[in-house]
């Protein structure tokens, strides 16, 4: 089934002290959705923002609010981040060891529901609760910091997680190290939401419409094969 190509900047490579204009500029500029990164410095190495930022990005823009949880736990917190105004959640599947039930409750809350998996995790991990899931999310760099770059043996299990999902209707994402030229390899491989941090926001505001543009250029390039 072919699914919409979505780009999806991370607001983690924003200016935080100019927050609601960077999140202006990046939706005036051509974005499809905006990434919102939940770090607890738990299950990764480093803390981002909580429930009050996502709410404060909901008053400014019109974009699905994609919230990645890389937290511990993350149950604990679910209606949380649904009330702050995100329209889809992901949990990791390192995280959660009632993964169905998690996926279940974020749909219950009436969002969509994303399952998450770092580089090192099987995709076999995801192939009992993909009935329950509208998005899986692919680490292309292990989560914690943007700026790193792509680990290209990603691209063989987005394969194999596009061949799991068959015609079901679940987006595949990648995040992580997402340039005009990784952009397009996963494309190729079957990803369909591109999380881009760094290569959004580059060179700041005058050129985030160009950085957009660039990678909706290499998406479809990879798209077409
Ligand atoms: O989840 C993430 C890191 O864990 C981010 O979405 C990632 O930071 C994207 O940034 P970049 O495009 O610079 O790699």
């Amino acid at each position: 089934m072919t699914r919409p190509l979505i780009i999806n900047p991370s607001i983690l490579s924003a200016d935080f002290g100019q927050f609601a204009e960077e999140t202006r500029a990046i939706e005036t500029a051509g974005a499809d959705w905006l990434h919102l990164d939940v770090m607890d410095g738990m299950f990764v190495p480093n803390i981002s923002f909580g429930p009050g930022v996502i709410e404060a990005v909901r008053k400014v823009s019109q974009c699905p609010i994609d919230t990645h949880l890389m937290i511990e736990a993350p149950d604990r917190y679910l209606e949380a981040y649904a009330k702050a105004g995100s329209d889809r959640i992901s949990v990791h599947v390192e995280a959660c060891p009632h993964l169905n039930r998690t996926l279940q409750t974020i749909r219950g809350l009436g969002l969509k529901a994303g399952i998450a998996i770092n580089p090192s995790t099987s995709e076999e991990t995801l192939r009992y609760s993909l009935d329950a899931a509208d998005q899986v999310l692919v680490m292309t760099v292990n989560p914690g910091f943007g700026g790193q770059a792509f680990l290209s043996l990603t691209l063989e299990k987005i394969r194999r997680i596009r061949a799991l999902i068959g015609d079901r209707p679940i987006d595949i994402g990648v995040d992580g190290g997402i340039t005009v030229e990784t952009a397009e390899l996963a494309a190729r491989a079957g990803a369909n939401v591109f999380v881009a941090g760094s290569s959004a926001f580059k060179g700041g505001p005058t050129h985030y419409a160009g950085n957009i543009e660039a990678l909706k250029a290499a998406v479809a390039r990879g798209a077409a094969g």
